[in-house]
């Protein structure tokens, strides 16, 4: 099933549709219609924030949901726990991306004995959000399928520049067995080209497609004299 899954993303693009709390477009219902806006585009997955979004989204998608619940007010937010990680699932996503940081997460578990619980109750492809490579190759052994670059620079241990962070996933490419998804601050079609020839399974953009109060801003930005 994983290795199925996993065949579809390669060399695809994954758009991530996500609003943040307040924002006019954070609905199920929109965010619905904007995944299927991105499927009919193309998209060889969608990734999504919460059940109630992967809910409204998943039926009749036609590609992969990339499954996640941004929960608490700690560090680690992105499926923090086993219980999230099961409601994604639970909600229909075929891949569940959790946090993949060697950090304490709020329910105690290890990454490892998340993945393990996570088996036992559901038939999923689980990916890693990592920040390092040391986070990478650590998720790696904790018994997940796939790896993503989605913290980079949102963990103490990378910079986060305006762009992508192209050496972490030269790292994780070069030195993980399982595939990466490049993913985090690809602004560019050229940007998202240079991961796959880099060794990125997939590339993964959510803001430069989906998140038109930064696109606005950029476009302003760029136009003050
Ligand atoms: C750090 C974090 O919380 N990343 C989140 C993970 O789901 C999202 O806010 C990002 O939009 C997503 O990773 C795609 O990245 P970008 O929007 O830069 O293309």
């Amino acid at each position: 099933m994983t290795g199925a899954v996993l065949d579809r993303l390669r060399g695809g693009l994954i758009v991530s549709c996500q609003a943040y709390p307040g924002e006019p477009m954070r609905d199920p219902a929109t965010m619905a219609r904007i995944a299927h806006a991105v499927a009919t585009g193309g998209a060889a997955a969608v990734r999504l924030q919460g059940p109630d979004d992967i809910r409204a989204a998943a039926p009749g998608l036609g590609v992969p949901v990339v499954g996640i619940w941004k929960d608490g007010d700690g560090d680690v937010v992105i499926t923090p726990t086993l219980r999230h990680a099961l409601a994604v699932a639970e909600a229909g996503a075929g891949i569940v991306a959790v946090d993949g940081t060697r950090r304490p997460r709020p329910d105690g578990r290890t990454l490892a004995a998340t993945v393990a619980g996570l088996r036992e109750r559901a038939d999923v492809t689980i990916m890693a959000d990592c920040g390092s490579i040391d986070d990478a190759l650590a998720a790696q052994d904790a018994g997940v399928d796939v790896l993503a670059t989605t913290l980079a620079g949102y963990t103490p241990e990378r910079a986060r520049g305006t762009g992508p962070d192209l050496e972490l996933l030269d790292a994780m490419a070069g030195r993980c067995t399982l595939p990466v998804v490049a993913e985090g601050r690809f602004h560019t079609p050229a940007q998202a080209r240079e991961a796959l020839a880099r060794g990125a399974w997939a590339v993964c953009v959510g803001t430069a497609i989906t998140h038109p109060e930064t696109i606005t801003r950029r476009f302003r930005a760029a136009m003050v004299p």
